[in-house]
């Protein structure tokens, strides 16, 4: 992020090695929060209170991510999907509920914290490139920036910051300004400065949205290298189907809620699931109550191993009520 300012106090850091063996050892290093998830949000509520209105955002949303996972939210417009992200990146606090990303609770933390994990934990990208980098400075100097707040040694951030730019693929932009680059470089040294100080988490909020299709899929191939080579662990908020269609995660959010989600095995079609929140309710995919025409009360039984939904219509072919 750009939002840093030189006073801003931080803890020292010392001498950072090689890209590579730095991922390596961010990869082994021990992850005790890994078991619960390395993105927990439990319940998680924030209202946004003007003068006249009230705006519930987020109504009790359930999302647990694992350690190195590479997850897409999708939602309709207003479906509280920027709000998390502000959440999850520090810039914004809940209203109710848990929220906790690599073992900092995000509703408890104090300025000191909220500063290094900003800094260290998060790493953000925004959709519109302009707010991703400072345009006087160039790509190199703008991906050694976070690493200078971070307290990295000169020389060492103007290498890592090569390394950076070198394995998301766009070395040849290192002395070029925001300006002289095209929409799909700028976005894609924006994630070389997202991950300058390794972060266990990438944000990405709609990356891709002011992009061509073939930007696009740079753009989105450069998170990818972000998760998969440098060990980050990447929430990207889409409406792109090129992004949501190739990650192995797709989570859906409506109303605030985390509804279905979608798990593609590679290479292979991808399978439906629903959240059952803490009370037992779960909401079915539209495609689903469609298809099957299930509409108000419907009938349910308990069968071998699994639960039946029906249409509550005696008539309906292959009902239970037909079946007896
Ligand atoms: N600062 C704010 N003050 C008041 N209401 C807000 C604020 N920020 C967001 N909202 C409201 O909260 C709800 C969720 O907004 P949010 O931006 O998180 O949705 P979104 O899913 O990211 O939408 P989009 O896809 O259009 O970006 C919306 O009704 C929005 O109007």
């Amino acid at each position: 992020m750009t939002e840093m300012s030189e006073g801003d106090e931080v803890g020292e850091v010392g001498e950072v090695s090689e890209l590579a063996g730095l991922e390596a050892r961010a990869r082994a290093s021990v992850r005790p929060v890994a078991d619960e998830g390395l993105v927990v949000c439990d319940n998680l509520v924030r209202v946004y209170r003007t003068d006249e209105v009230e705006v519930q955002a987020l109504q009790g949303l359930d999302l647990v991510i694992g350690d190195g996972e590479c997850v897409a939210l999708v939602g309709a417009s207003g479906s509280g999907k920027s709000t998390l992200l502000s959440i999850l990146s520090g810039l914004d606090l809940p209203t109710a509920g848990r929220a906790k990303v690599a073992g900092h609770d995000l509703l408890a933390m104090g300025r000191r914290e909220r500063l290094g994990y900003r800094r260290r934990t998060v790493g953000f990208v925004w959709q519109q490139t302009g707010r991703n980098l400072l345009p006087y400075l160039t790509a190199l100097e703008n991906v050694a920036l976070p690493m200078k707040y971070a307290r990295v040694p000169h020389r060492s951030r103007r290498e890592r910051a090569a390394e950076l730019l070198d394995v998301l693929g766009v070395a040849y932009c290192r002395d070029r300004r925001p300006a002289e680059l095209s929409g799909g470089e700028q976005q894609r040294v924006a994630v070389a400065v997202a991950t300058a100080n390794s972060p266990r988490v990438l944000l990405a909020d709609e990356p891709t949205g002011e992009l061509d299709t073939a930007s696009g899929a740079d753009v989105f191939a450069a998170l990818r290298r972000a998760n998969e080579e440098l060990g980050a662990t990447v929430l990207v908020v889409t409406h792109d189907p090129l992004v949501s269609d190739q990650v192995r995660r797709t989570v859906r959010i409506r109303d605030g809620r985390t509804s279905t989600e979608t798990l593609r095995e590679q290479g292979g079609e991808g399978a439906e699931f629903t959240v059952l929140d803490r009370v037992g309710r779960l909401q079915l995919p539209t495609e689903y109550v469609e298809r099957y025409g299930l509409r108000g009360r419907v009938r349910l039984t308990a069968e071998p191993g699994h639960v039946g939904v029906w249409p509550d219509a005696p008539e309906s072919p292959g009902s239970p009520e037909r079946e007896r």
